[in-house]
């Protein structure tokens, strides 16, 4: 009889597993993603709670000869709930905190760490967790020396990386402290694959985006981009999107005098998803009021916010 490996013990050829991005809204979590994965994945903006979904990236390479896979996870920022919204927005980060084999915690260096938010979340991590001190382009050295000192009495993480995501500084470094604690472990993910979300989920984003850019107070929380349509052609993808609002005065604001705004989002959503597709793409929009969706489970579900 064919003998078998003993089912336990990983080969020690290839390393795999899930790291998983945390903090609070605003820090650079989706920054640092698109970095750490060289694509943009996650979409960014200066405004907080951008990020709704639990969106993996994933990266294939090789490290001192061992070939690795590293399924990372961008997060919502971690909130007090106020809608039934940011109730499923949580449970995609306890989701993935969950399976995460590492735990990337971002913070700035200008966060306490006493009482922090996320702490009580980082206690349900079996993981090691690797704290990400970011915007360090935003203070000096002293000030950075402070903080780790603050962190290591308050979580003592298994290591502290001071970063600039949006400058890339010390990304080299946090690599290294991310592919030294991952598993020897097969790939979960066929080579080809650059994410679990599908075509239509970034079309959607892209859009979401340019919502949250052009619009001011409640209209970028209270909107919502539903992909109707996405049919790819040989020369083109054709992309009906439905822009969903809470109120019907948040529609007129969405498509402005004349028509202006709608269309100055759609031509700017238009050339990101030419660049991110590679191809012509052809864009309808229609604004559509749906009353109190933040609030409605049926309405989340069918938005994609379950996992
Ligand atoms: N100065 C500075 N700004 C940064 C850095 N990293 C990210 N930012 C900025 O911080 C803002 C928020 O970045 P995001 O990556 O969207 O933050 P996030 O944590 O994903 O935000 P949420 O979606 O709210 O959870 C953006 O304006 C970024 O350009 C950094 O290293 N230095």
């Amino acid at each position: 009889m064919e003998e078998k490996p003993e089912a336990n013990i990983p080969l020690r050829n290839h390393r795999a597993g899930f790291v998983s991005i945390i903090g609070k809204p605003n820090v650079g979590k989706s920054t640092l993603m698109n970095v750490l994965v060289g694509e943009r994945m996650s979409i960014i903006t200066s405004k907080a709670q951008t990020t709704r979904h639990r969106i993996m990236g994933i990266l294939n390479g090789k490290h001192e000869d061992i070939p690795f896979q590293l399924v990372y996870s961008d997060t919502p920022g971690v909130i007090k709930p106020s809608y039934k919204l940011h109730d499923s927005m949580m449970t995609f980060v306890k989701g993935s905190l969950e399976d995460a084999d590492v735990v990337l915690f971002v913070a700035e260096v200008g966060e306490r760490a006493a009482e922090h938010e996320v702490l009580p979340l980082l206690k349900r991590a079996d993981a090691p967790i690797v704290l990400v001190l970011n915007k360090i382009d935003l203070s000096n050295d002293e000030q950075v020396k402070l903080k780790i000192a603050e962190w290591e009495n308050e979580i003592q993480p298994a290591a502290i990386i001071p970063i600039s995501a949006l400058h890339q500084a010390n990304i080299a470094t946090l690599f290294d402290a991310v592919i030294t604690r991952l598993p020897f472990h097969p790939p979960y993910f066929g080579e080809d694959e650059l994410t679990d979300k599908p075509e239509r989920f970034f079309a959607s984003e892209i859009l979401r985006e340019k919502i949250f850019l052009n619009y001011r107070q409640e209209i970028p929380y209270s909107s919502e981009v539903v992909i109707a349509e996405f049919k790819e052609r040989d020369d083109m993808i054709v992309i009906r999107a439905e822009i969903l609002v809470e109120r019907k005065s948040q529609k007129g604001i969405i498509i402005g005098e004349k028509g202006e705004m709608l269309k100055k989002i759609g031509i700017q959503a238009r050339h990101d998803l030419e660049e991110f597709f590679g191809k012509k793409v052809f864009l309808e929009q229609h604004v559509k009021v749906e009353p109190d969706w933040r609030s409605k489970e049926n309405k989340l579900r069918q938005f994609g916010y379950d996992e």
